[in-house]
């Protein structure tokens, strides 16, 4: 066990939003100054998860549970190498962690990152804030000599927006890998990286799939020189609208009928590759608790999410494609939002949310099973 003894708990910190709100606080993690939008998680665990999932690059979470850093920090839950959140906004943090798997503490492994953050922040009225007026981009502020606040509220506008962004390729693997089957192997599956978690792989291992994880910008050639009996595309970070490499590939595997599943990012792209828009929500859906319903057997499941964009889909017909009929499969029960689409013609399909459940509820793992089903149905 260790305890937080670094000294930065005394270091001011203020937390300056692009509509000039300010909430003051103190320095937790890095000292220094960060920038990127504004999002809030709603999950009261699984806050290392959180940290390392690549598609939070480019983001400032607040997290709205209290209390984080309970249970410190373990070498086993991290989804990526590293932490990829661009700032970390909590209220109260642990001053004693205590957990058999911790190593360290929180604000140690922030501050080992170089990752800012800001505690002693009332996070639920930020959080009411982000409703109200959606996300935005924010920077954190910490140290002894602050600039005033117009220079900051200045340095906070000149950020870059998340729409627009190009993202994926900063944050997936550079080489291809591969994440051996457990067990028997049964198929090999190729995973287009754009931010993968690293629970993605091992759900399908954990099935025997071998999965062969190749970099954002892999070619339709690329994909099928692994020679798949599925293929999958990842989650990932920033604008659905500027993926059109990832969609381009897409529309080559569906032309060649391979059977296809997406997560996240993976079902905007799915969106797009069939001629559906993609849109920003107002505040996104972040958390691991978001009820969603499985309209092909009308089950309710607690889902975990982190998404800031939507598939605009028609919710109730079945939709003409270029690649045959499409149906909205899953629906967010909070505000109706698309969290899941199925073509009727070709074995393809994704959802909005993360049935990996890194961290979250394990409701909806069957569809890494439908996955098996398809590759199962293609050699049948
Ligand atoms: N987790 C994800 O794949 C997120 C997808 C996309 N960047 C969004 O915010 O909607």
């Amino acid at each position: 066990m260790t305890t937080s003894t670094r000294g930065t708990a005394k270091v001011p910190a203020v937390l300056v939003l692009e509509d000039g709100r300010i909430f003051r606080g103190r320095a937790y993690g890095a000292v220094g100054e960060t920038f990127g939008e504004a999002v809030f998680s709603t999950g009261m665990t699984g806050y290392q998860e959180t940290l390392t999932d690549p598609s939070y690059h480019r983001q400032v979470v607040v997290m709205t549970a209290p209390h984080v850093g309970n249970t410190g920090v373990n070498d086993e839950d991290a989804e990526s190498k590293r932490i990829w959140v661009s700032g970390y906004v909590v209220r109260d943090p642990a001053r004693v962690p205590s957990n058999w798997r911790s190593r360290r503490t929180l604000d140690e492994e922030l501050a080992a990152q170089g990752v800012v953050g800001i505690s002693g922040v009332d996070t639920r009225a930020l959080t009411r804030h982000l409703r109200e007026r959606g996300a935005m981009r924010v920077g954190i502020f910490s140290g002894n000599a602050l600039p005033d606040e117009g220079t900051m509220l200045a340095e906070v506008r000149q950020a870059p927006e998340m729409t627009g962004a190009d993202l994926s390729a900063e944050v997936a693997t550079k080489e291809a890998y591969v994440v051996p089957a457990q067990g028997e192997k049964k198929f090999t599956v190729a995973a287009v990286d754009l931010g993968i978690k690293g629970m993605t792989p091992y759900r399908m291992a954990e099935r025997g799939i071998e999965v062969h994880v190749l970099p954002a910008t892999a070619s339709v050639d690329d994909v099928y020189a692994v020679n798949p009996d599925g293929v999958f595309f990842s989650n990932g970070p920033g604008d659905p609208a500027t993926a059109d490499h990832a969609v381009a590939v897409m529309r080559g595997v569906l032309e060649r009928g391979t059977p296809l599943f997406g997560i996240c990012f993976g079902n905007q792209i799915l969106g797009r590759a069939l001629g559906f828009g993609t849109y920003k929500l107002k505040y996104g859906h972040r958390g691991i608790n978001q009820p969603v319903q499985d309209r092909t057997t009308g089950k309710v499941e607690v889902t975990a999410h982190n998404h800031g964009f939507a598939v605009d889909a028609p919710l109730d017909q079945v939709s003409d494609t270029p690649f045959g009929r499409a149906e909205v499969s899953h629906v967010c029960l909070n505000d109706n939002v698309v969290e899941g689409l199925q073509l009727l013609d070709k074995p393809a399909f994704s959802v909005q949310y993360h049935p990996e459940a890194a961290a979250g509820p394990h409701d909806a793992a069957y569809l890494f099973d439908r996955f098996v089903k398809l590759m199962e149905g293609q050699r049948a």
